[in-house]
Parts: C-alpha cells; sequence; structure tokens
C-alpha cells in the first residue's frame, strides 16, 4: 500500500471506532481482516496512525476546528509526526487511494491553529469531565502532565534476577539497543522502532527462556516499593496474570512464600506458564472457588500484603488510548467501590507488625490518597508510612521525589519519572 491509502485506512478505522463505539483494537483487527491484501507492515502502520490519532484526538481537533476522522488524523499528523503542511498536501492528493484533497479551511488550520486557548483537557488530551480531578492533582501542570499522559510509551523489560542480572540481558539484546532504566535496578528501555512500533520480542530467546519479562518501570517500581524479603509470608491479593508476582518472587529470591490470589480466577489463567518461564517456585496460587478465595488460613498471618487493586488505568494511557475516550464517571465510582473492598480484605490478612502496600495504575486522588485516608480513618491499628522512609527501605530514596502532596504515599507519571502513572502507599499494622 502507499503512503496515503494507508492514511485513508487510518480514517476509515477512526471512524468506526467512533460510530460504533467500539474497541480501537477490535476495529483495527476487522479492518485487516477485511483487506487481506495488507501486509503486516501495512497493517502496523495503520495501527499506529490510528492510535497516534486516539492519542492527541481532542487536542488535534481542536487544532483543526472540528472533530471528525478526517481532521483528528490531520492534527496528529501535525503533532505527533510533525510533518509540514506540504508533505501533507502531496499525501493528501485525492488520487487513487488517498484521501481527499485539502479544503483552503484544512490547509489554514493546519498551518496556523494553535492550542493557546485551550482547556487543559484539550491540550492535555484527556477526558472534560476528568478535568477537576487533574486540576485537583496536579494544578497548574495539568495539561502537560496530560500531554505526557499521550506520548508514545518505550518498551520496558525487567530482567528476571532468578535467570540472570542486566548485563547478561543487555549481551543477549544488544541488537535491540536496550538502555538501564533510570530508577528499577533491573530494569531496561528499548527504543521504539521508527514507525513508533515496539520492536518485536516475542522470538528473543531471552524473552523465551525468562530472562526478560515485559513490565513497565513504574509497575517495577511498585512492586520494588513494598520491599518483599527472602522468608516472608506474600498475599498477592490482586495478582491478575501475576506481573508484579514474579517480581515479588525474584525479590525474595524464592524464598519465603507468595499466595497469589485474584476474585477473578480467569485473570489467573496466564500465571501458571509465567511462573514455569520465569523459575519461580515459591508462589502458591490460590484461585477462587465461585466468587472468593479460599486464604482463611493466611488471617493474621503475613508480613506484607500486597494490593494491586482495580482501578481506571489512566496511568496507562500511552499504551492504551483508546481507554481514556471510553471510561465513564460510572466506572470511577465502581472502581472506588473495589478498592474500598480490596483494602479491608487486605487488612484481614496482614499480621501485627506487618504491611499492605496499595498500588494503583491511576494518577486520580479519588482513588489514591482518598481511598487511604478513608481506610486510615475506620482502622485505627494502620498508620501510613512517611514514602521518604518507603522509598529508602526499598533501596530507592530518590522516589521520595515524587512524594504525595495530597496526602500518604508517592505518584509516579510519565511527566515526573518517566514511567507509566502509578500511586504507591505502604501502611503498617501496629
Ligand atoms: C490491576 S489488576 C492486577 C494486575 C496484576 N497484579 C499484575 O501485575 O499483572 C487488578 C486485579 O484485581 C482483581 N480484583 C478486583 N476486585 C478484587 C477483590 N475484591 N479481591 C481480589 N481481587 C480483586 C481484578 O480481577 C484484577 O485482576
Amino acid at each position: 500500500m502507499i503512503p496515503a491509502a494507508r492514511l485513508s485506512a487510518a480514517i476509515e478505522i477512526l471512524a468506526d471506532i467512533e460510530t460504533r463505539r467500539r474497541p480501537a483494537a477490535d476495529a483495527v483487527k476487522d479492518w485487516g481482516l477485511a483487506h487481506r491484501f495488507a501486509g503486516s507492515k501495512d497493517r502496523a502502520a495503520i495501527a499506529g496512525l490510528v492510535y497516534d490519532a486516539l492519542r492527541r484526538k481532542a487536542s488535534s481537533a481542536w487544532i483543526m476546528g472540528e472533530d471528525t476522522p478526517r481532521a483528528v488524523l490531520l492534527g496528529s499528523l501535525r503533532q505527533v509526526q510533525g510533518l509540514p503542511l506540504d508533505a501533507v498536501e502531496a499525501l493528501f492528493s485525492g488520487e487513487g487511494h488517498a484521501p481527499a484533497l485539502l479544503s483552503d479551511a484544512e490547509k489554514q488550520r493546519y498551518r496556523d491553529g494553535t492550542l493557546d486557548d485551550a482547556p487543559a483537557s484539550v491540550a492535555g488530551d484527556f477526558p472534560q469531565w476528568l478535568e477537576p480531578a487533574f486540576q485537583r492533582v496536579f494544578g497548574a501542570l495539568a495539561a502537560a502532565e496530560g500531554e505526557a499522559l499521550a506520548a508514545r510509551a518505550p518498551l520496558d523489560l525487567r530482567v528476571n534476577l532468578l535467570k540472570g542480572d542486566r548485563a547478561k540481558a543487555i549481551k543477549a539484546l544488544a541488537h535491540l539497543k536496550p538502555e538501564p532504566t533510570p530508577y528499577s535496578p533491573f530494569g531496561l528501555r528499548l527504543p521504539l522502532l521508527p514507525d513508533g512500533r515496539a520492536a518485536p520480542l516475542v522470538a528473543e530467546a531471552a524473552y523465551v527462556k525468562g530472562l526478560v519479562e515485559v513490565q513497565d518501570e513504574g509497575s517495577q517500581l511498585a512492586a520494588l516499593l513494598a520491599h518483599a524479603k527472602p522468608g516472608e509470608q506474600v498475599l498477592d491479593l490482586c495478582a491478575g496474570g501475576g506481573g508484579k508476582t514474579l517480581a515479588l518472587a525474584a525479590l525474595m529470591n524464592n524464598k519465603g512464600q507468595i499466595y497469589a490470589s485474584d476474585n477473578d480466577g480467569r485473570r489467573l489463567a496466564p500465571i501458571h506458564e509465567r511462573l514455569k518461564r520465569a523459575d519461580v517456585r515459591n508462589v502458591q496460587v490460590r484461585a477462587p472457588r465461585g466468587r472468593v478465595a479460599k486464604l482463611d488460613d493466611l488471617e493474621g498471618r503475613c508480613d506484607l500484603v500486597f494490593v494491586d487493586a482495580p482501578c481506571t488505568g489512566t496511568g496507562t494511557w500511552r499504551r492504551n488510548p483508546d481507554a481514556k475516550w471510553r471510561i465513564r464517571p460510572g466506572a470511577l465510582e465502581e472502581r472506588i467501590k473495589q478498592q474500598n473492598e480490596t483494602l479491608a480484605t487486605a487488612a484481614r490478612y496482614v499480621k501485627p507488625g506487618g504491611r499492605i502496600v496499595y498500588a494503583t495504575c491511576s494518577v486520580l486522588a479519588e482513588e489514591n490518597e482518598d481511598r487511604i485516608t478513608d481506610f486510615l480513618k475506620e482502622n485505627a491499628g494502620f498508620q501510613a508510612r512517611p514514602a521518604g522512609d518507603m522509598a529508602r527501605e526499598a533501596g530507592l530514596p530518590m522516589l521520595a521525589d515524587f512524594a504525595s502532596t495530597l496526602g500518604p504515599g508517592l505518584r509516579l507519571t510519565p511527566r515526573t519519572s518517566g514511567t507509566d502513572g502509578f500511586y504507591v502507599v505502604e501502611l503498617t499494622r501496629e
């Protein structure tokens, strides 16, 4: 396919997402199935165009003065790819499968449109209804934080210390140009390919043999901040697919016991294969029978209960730009309820002198500081540990810079730490 035809395809897919209100991944996949002549490179490039346009949807529409799929794509060509007007005019030629010629108004907006008077939610590309929540957390930096959440994310890897060290992984993946991540001592960052795609990893021996796992540095830091020690009894209450379970197991050097649980058994399904590949031997998977996992024997016995709570995922919008336009206020309410539930459950399993580490991949105070403040009001035996102490204990004193100003815990964001957005807090039991 010629580059201009890829643009037409991206416009078509964006229209499908908009009119049928369907997930971007489904629309992209269906387009591929219906256009089998398109090769894998074409499909990847088209998906890249669609995701870039979704990342900058609100600001692109503002710049172009309309919110049609064509306008949103045009805006993103300017904002994400920085294409000059004459290059865009050459692509929008109206010939063959190329998009129709640019109108004079489009040319003028493409050249001169600005975000100077745009509200934070438009300049920062997040839903308007979240404007008060973003202002509360980020104040005057709301737009800048949103913009960083709208950027392309690099591909981060966690080196599995049970299988080797960072130097070994760097050597094995040298052709993909890995760099050590700034904070996580076992993180590697792979640059994106020129078209914005992540380097293909699944066929790499280092991945197949479990030396590296895909995990954003923020996620690695959440596990590190839990500072689980070899020999401890750890309950990973919301273990899901086991991303953090694997990191905790490596930090514990396979010594002690991790109980990996989740109230949705289907989510735990990938964990067995992942544990095997990573050579993890200190994890017991406790799948629920019915809606509740059987954990009675752990009551009051755990050194650490790790709560990787269900959340809106606002911190992962770089990887999932579609999600930010789909999230509704009702979903936030629902997550808050679940977060209260998981914290109350966690409290039952901590032993005296033990701790809960609560984490979310959301930047919103409603899912973070507010939940902890409410929890502490109702659970007099628990105290929040100062963020600086938690960071030092984990061997990451520099993370104290990210201490929250709205309550206990610390917050990572793409703008401040270059990671996905995460919140982490430690609660100690007397
Ligand atoms: C953020 S995800 C976990 C991701 C996982 N820890 C990882 O690192 O790959 C949150 C998980 O919490 C689970 N969950 C929701 N409510 C729960 C509850 N009341 N008890 C236990 N797990 C719950 C969800 O099924 C979901 O798998």
